[in-house]
């Protein structure tokens, strides 16, 4: 063990600055494939995510074949356009409008997968919600995501697909779980706030009416 001081003002201020920042990426991809080092220390951060009963359920397929992306990219564009049917009248159109992956512009793509098997069947953590395991991929992909903000690395998650699609241009097994398929390439420009909110599609919301107190909905201290 060691003493758990706070972090200095500047290591706080990069730390906050990393989380503000951080945004997902369609478009502003730069074609230059990312360096080694670079991605080693991006799956380093994943690794280090906390994780069920220490379980670590994930892999991380590294993707910079422009074949299989392409291939990645059709799979979307099907289940994109499956998506944009289940909105109505202005808000398909708007759907429609939006770029929502970068999936071959990008020079790498990073295939997220959990594994519910890694640790036998009784997980410490998992006994009562088998999705703990999820959850806890997911929590490694946040920190891949925050490493990439301070490396100048863009990361934009697509999550439009058929899972069967994926395994299948893959090769990934049935029993493994796709959590995520990240676009990921240096960036020059972000957008300030989140796209979806600078095109209108959806606003953040009040933090205020997002906290209770002692009990759902009350909002009195
Ligand atoms: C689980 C999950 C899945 C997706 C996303 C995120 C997460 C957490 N996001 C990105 C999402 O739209 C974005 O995070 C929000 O709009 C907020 O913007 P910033 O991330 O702050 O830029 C996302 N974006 C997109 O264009 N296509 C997609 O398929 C997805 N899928």
């Amino acid at each position: 063990m060691s003493v758990a001081s706070g972090f200095s003002l500047a290591e706080r201020e990069a730390v906050y600055h990393a989380i503000m920042t951080r945004r997902d990426v369609r478009s502003q991809f730069l074609p230059e494939p990312l360096p080694d080092d670079v991605v080693e220390r991006l799956l380093t951060a994943a690794h280090h995510a906390p994780s069920v009963g220490f379980m670590q359920p994930w892999n991380f397929i590294l993707v910079k074949s422009p074949t299989v992306r392409a291939r990645i990219r059709d799979a979307f564009a099907k289940a994109n356009e499956e998506a944009a049917l289940m909105f109505e009248g202005e808000r398909r159109q708007a759907y429609r409008s939006l770029k929502l992956e970068g999936i071959t512009e990008a020079p790498l793509g990073i295939c997220v997968t959990c594994d519910p098997t890694r640790s036998g069947s009784v997980v410490l953590g998992r006994t009562h919600n088998p999705r703990m395991d999820s959850y806890s991929t997911v929590c490694a992909i946040q920190n891949l995501w925050l490493a990439a903000r301070a490396e100048g690395v863009g990361i934009g998650w697509v999550s439009i697909f058929h899972e069967a699609d994926l395994k299948t241009i893959l090769g990934i097994p049935e029993h493994i779980e796709v959590v995520a398929w990240l676009c990921a390439g240096f960036v020059d420009r972000l957008y300030d706030q989140p796209e979806l909110s600078v095109k209108g599609w959806r606003q953040r919301l009040p933090l205020e009416e997002l906290v209770f107190h002692d009990g759902w909905g009350r909002s009195e201290r």
